[in-house]
């Protein structure tokens, strides 16, 4: 028993990953799933749609690697996070469609409560902000809008949970009604200084404390899978929120040690080790990590449109067949126009929370085509990533701290011309690893070490492999141009401007 299985349940996907005594993937298997819009800035997705996905996959990755339940010492699972699903103890059955973490449906009951003067409240607790991107407000929703809800609800009758729950609870086959502390800091109900939910905050939100799950570290004994599902028993022991996960397969263990994971969106995480920083410029403090019952906290910036902005070239705009085209565009863009794409396709998130402003372009002249729109549209990536480097470090620095190392991993991380513009922009070097899968890594490795059958800390750490260095090459003025160009686009987007 010396494999491990990783189950990195995405957005958009699901994929099962079997990794070796090594801690190398041998086979996987993904499937997508449905995206339902019902109305504009809703996302949903059916979460008994997800749980057949995660059969199939991890059935597929077993198959594919020649393996077998018997022979996995522990299964990982690592999420989207702040997803919301709401079900029956008794059937198993959700009660809604699960309310995804880009919907914005809670926007006015968020503003209302920041209107009211509960975030700084909220903040100090949670160290996240009163936005709708968090699971509170959704949870808050389904019990008011569901029928006959909160009246099951204040029965004991229904269970809320991140996905890693929901997967728990039919993995185990309704056994155990866990989360860990990654994905419990995510819900805005959770007091990360307390290690506990917070009684004030359920109070703000009415939300019965029957619902919640009992909060685990990332690496415990979280229950055995049900035998029939996959032949025999496997026991799940890690669980992580697929950003804190990240973290962990990126090895930045040591506090100021920052990974930024480009996927659909981008999420920063910096670690501040024992610290939890508040952010004094709308960062989020969040948990990166807990084993042995302490927590080790982190910043984070969290953008919603990084790959996603390819994506829309592509699906969109229809100027590239594939993702890895948007290279040679911009490559070839005509270097003396200065456009700027702000992609707030669903609002903009850090540092700017602004649920309600929409995409812009600038600068457009009659010699702008698609090659200056798709440069335009990576270098929106690197200035956003930029927000989130200049806020977080200055509330490093106000806390003490230094940074000295940027990671990056994710899908958009393979465009080198990506990379080299957001060294460019940031001034600093940026790592990018041998092994761009840290997510379903992260939580393969804490379950392995969990079983026992992978290293510690610090070998884990010693074995991650740097592949190549960005160094910056755009002179200081011209990169500070540039940016105050970008600032000043972003100003003109958000809908709060004066
Ligand atoms: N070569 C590339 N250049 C630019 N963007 C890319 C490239 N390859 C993938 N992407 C972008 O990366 C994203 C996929 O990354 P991935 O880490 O799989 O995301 P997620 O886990 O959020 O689905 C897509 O949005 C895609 O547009
Ligand atoms: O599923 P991803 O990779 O888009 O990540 C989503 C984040 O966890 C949302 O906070």
């Amino acid at each position: 028993m010396t494999q491990v299985l990783a189950i990195d349940q995405g957005t958009t996907s699901t994929r099962a990953i079997v990794f070796g005594p090594d801690h190398r993937p041998v086979d996987s298997s993904q499937q997508e799933f449905t995206q339902h819009f019902p109305a504009s800035g809703w996302v949903e997705h059916d979460a008994m749609e997800i749980w057949d996905t995660v059969l199939s996959t991890v059935r597929g990755a077993l198959d594919k690697a020649g393996t077998s339940a018997e022979k996995i010492a522990a299964i990982g699972i690592t999420n989207q996070r702040e997803t919301v699903v709401l079900w029956d103890r008794e059937t198993g059955q959700p009660v809604h469609r699960a309310i995804v973490w880009q919907d914005r449906r809670t926007a006015a009951m968020t503003a209302k409560l920041r209107d009211a003067g509960h975030e700084p409240m909220v903040q100090d607790k949670t160290g996240l902000l009163l936005d709708p991107y968090f699971s509170g407000s959704k949870l808050a929703w389904l019990l008011e809008n569901v029928d006959g809800a909160r009246a099951k609800a204040e029965a004991g009758k229904l269970a809320f949970g991140t996905i890693d729950s929901w997967l728990i609870w039919h993995l185990t086959g309704g056994q155990r009604h866990v989360t860990d502390a990654t994905n419990a800091a995510r819900t805005l109900l959770y007091n990360i200084r307390e290690g506990q939910w917070d009684e004030d905050i359920l109070r703000l939100f009415d939300i019965p404390r029957a619902l919640l799950p009992e909060v685990l570290d990332c690496g415990a004994e979280f229950g055995t899978t049900d035998p029939a599902l996959f032949g025999a028993g496997i026991a799940i022991r890690g669980v992580a929120g697929d950003q804190q996960a990240a973290t962990l397969g990126q090895a930045c263990f040591q506090p100021g040690m920052l990974k930024s994971t480009y996927g659909t969106g981008c999420f920063a995480l910096l670690n501040t080790g024992d610290t939890l920083v508040s952010s004094q410029n709308r960062m989020l403090g969040t948990i990166a990590y807990q084993f042995d019952g302490r927590p080790t906290y982190a910043l984070e910036g969290s953008i919603f449109v990084a790959g996603a902005v390819v994506q829309w070239l592509r699906d969109g705009l229809r100027c590239i067949d594939a993702a890895a085209d948007s290279q040679a565009l911009a490559e070839a863009a005509d270097p003396s126009q200065t456009i700027y794409l702000v992609p707030a396709f669903t609002g903009l998130g850090a540092p700017y929370w602004d649920p309600d402003c929409r995409g812009a372009i600038y600068g457009l002249t009659r010699n702008t085509g698609p090659n200056e729109i798709a440069r335009a549209a990576l270098e929106s990536v690197g200035y956003q990533t930029r927000d989130l480097w200049q806020a977080m470090e200055a509330d490093w620095q106000g806390a003490g701290g230094a940074e000295n190392v940027l990671r990056v991993d994710g899908g958009m991380t393979a465009s080198d011309w990506t990379m080299q513009f957001l060294a460019d922009i940031l001034g600093a070097d940026v790592d990018r690893p041998e092994v761009l899968e840290t997510t379903a890594l992260g939580v393969a490795w804490v379950a392995g070490m969990q079983a026992g059958v992978y290293p510690g800390f610090d070998a884990f750490a010693a074995d991650w492999a740097l592949e190549r260095t960005f160094k910056p090459q755009m002179d200081a003025a011209t990169r500070e141009a540039r940016y105050a160009g970008w600032k000043d686009a972003v100003s003109r987007t958000l809908s709060t401007r004066g």
